[in-house]
C-alpha cells in the first residue's frame, strides 16, 4: 500500500505527516518551496516537522504511482484540479478530504470526482479533525464513505493509523453533507458569540442548524444515521465550539463587526450560498443557512438575522 496526498495546505500536510508515521507517504504540491529543505510546512502548518518517511514532491507523475490518492485542496478548486490532471488520475482510488458544496453545481466532492474521473473509485474522508491536532498525533475518529463497500473496507484499513480511527459507510451523500453543512452552522455559532448573544443562543443555533442539516439530507436521500455520526454531529460539535475553526472565527468577526483575512480558506462561505440556493429551489426551510448567506452578502446584520429567526411562526420541535 502507498498513499499520496495532493494539496499541501494545513490539512493535506497534517494527513501526510500522520500517514507517514505508519508507512512511506508522499505529499504533492504545485510548489514545494522550502518544505523539502526545512522538512516543515512553515506557511500552513508551522511547528510540525515531517517524519523521514514523508516525501515532498512537485512531480505529480511520481505522486500518482501510489495506490490511494487523498485530495486535500479546497472544495471550490477540486474540479479544476481533477480536470487539469484527469489523465494521471484515471482508475485510482480518489479520496476527497475537502468539506463543502460546489457553488456552481450544488454538488459535493464525491459527485465532482465521479463526474470528472468516471472510472476512479470515489470516496470521502471527513469528520472532527483539526489539522494541528492530527499533525501532533492527537487521537480522533473519522468517517470514510465509499459507495463501493469492498473498496471502502480497503480504504478504511489502509488509512486507519494509531491515532486516526476510521468508521466506514457507503452513504457518501450523507458524509459529504455533514462535513459541508456543519461549516455553515459554525459561522452562525461564531456570529452569535461574536455579537455577545451568549452560549445558550449558540446551543440553540447548533440544534436547529442540525435540524436543517437533517432536512437537506433527507431531501437528497442520505441516511439520517450518517448525519448523527462523526461527519455530522461529531464535526458540528467540534467546529461550532472551537476558535481553532476558521469558519467559527469568520462568524465571530461578522458578529463583532471586525474584518477577516480574505485569503483564509473558509469553506462555509461558498457552501452557505450554494445551499441557500439549493434550499430555495427545493422549497426547503433552512432559515439559519439563509441568515448566514445574508450576513456574508451584507444583506443582514446579526441583530436583524437573529430577529428573523426568533420571530418565525411557532411550530412543533
Ligand atoms: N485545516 C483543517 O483543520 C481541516 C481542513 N479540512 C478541509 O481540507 C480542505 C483544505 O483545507 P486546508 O488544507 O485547511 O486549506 P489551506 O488553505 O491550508 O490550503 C489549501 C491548499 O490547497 C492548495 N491548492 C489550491 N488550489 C490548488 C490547485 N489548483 N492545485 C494544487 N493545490 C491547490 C493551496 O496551494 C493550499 O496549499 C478544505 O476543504 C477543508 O475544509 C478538513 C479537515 C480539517
Ligand atoms: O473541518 C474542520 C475540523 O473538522 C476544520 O474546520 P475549519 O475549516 O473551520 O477550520
Amino acid at each position: 500500500m502507498s498513499v499520496s496526498v495532493l494539496g499541501a495546505g494545513a490539512f493535506g500536510t497534517a494527513l501526510a505527516i500522520s500517514l507517514a508515521r505508519k508507512a512511506p507517504a508522499t505529499l504533492w504540491a504545485r510548489q514545494v518551496g522550502e518544505m523539502a529543505k526545512t522538512r516543515e510546512n512553515s506557511k500552513r502548518l508551522p511547528g510540525c516537522p515531517f517524519p523521514d518517511a514523508l516525501t515532498v514532491t512537485e512531480d505529480l507523475t511520481a505522486a500518482v504511482q501510489a495506490d490511494i490518492l487523498l485530495l486535500a485542496v479546497p472544495m471550490q478548486k477540486l474540479r479544476d484540479v481533477l480536470e487539469t490532471h484527469a489523465d494521471l488520475l484515471k482508475g485510482k482510488h480518489l479520496v476527497a478530504c475537502c468539506k463543502g458544496i460546489e457553488l456552481n453545481s450544488g454538488v459535493g466532492p464525491v459527485m465532482v470526482i465521479s463526474q470528472t474521473i468516471p472510472d476512479a473509485t470515489a470516496a470521502i474522508l471527513t469528520g472532527p479533525s483539526f489539522a494541528a491536532d492530527i499533525a501532533r498525533g492527537l487521537p480522533t475518529a473519522l468517517t470514510l464513505a465509499c459507495a463501493d463497500a469492498e473498496a471502502g473496507a480497503y480504504l478504511q484499513e489502509e488509512l486507519t493509523t494509531e491515532n486516526l480511527r476510521l468508521y466506514r459507510t457507503t452513504d457518501t451523500i450523507g458524509a459529504e453533507l455533514g462535513g459541508a453543512l456543519k461549516n455553515v452552522i459554525a459561522i452562525a455559532s461564531g456570529a452569535a458569540i461574536g455579537a455577545g448573544l451568549g452560549e445558550s443562543a449558540r446551543a440553540a443555533l447548533m440544534t436547529r442548524g442540525y435540524a436543517e442539516m437533517q432536512r437537506l439530507a433527507a431531501h437528497l436521500n442520505a441516511e439520517p444515521t450518517t448525519l448523527a455520526g462523526l461527519s455530522g454531529f461529531g464535526d458540528l460539535t467540534l467546529t461550532c465550539t472551537s476558535e481553532q475553526s476558521r469558519n467559527y472565527r469568520l462568524g465571530q468577526s461578522l458578529g463583532a463587526g471586525r474584518a477577516f483575512d480574505a485569503d483564509t480558506t473558509v469553506e462555509g462561505a461558498a457552501t452557505a450560498r450554494a445551499v441557500d440556493a439549493l434550499a430555495r429551489d427545493a422549497g426547503l426551510d433552512m432559515p439559519i443557512t439563509r441568515a448566514v448567506a445574508g450576513l456574508l452578502d451584507q444583506e443582514l446584520d446579526v441583530a436583524t438575522a437573529m430577529k428573523s429567526l426568533l420571530t418565525r411562526p411557532l411550530k412543533e420541535e
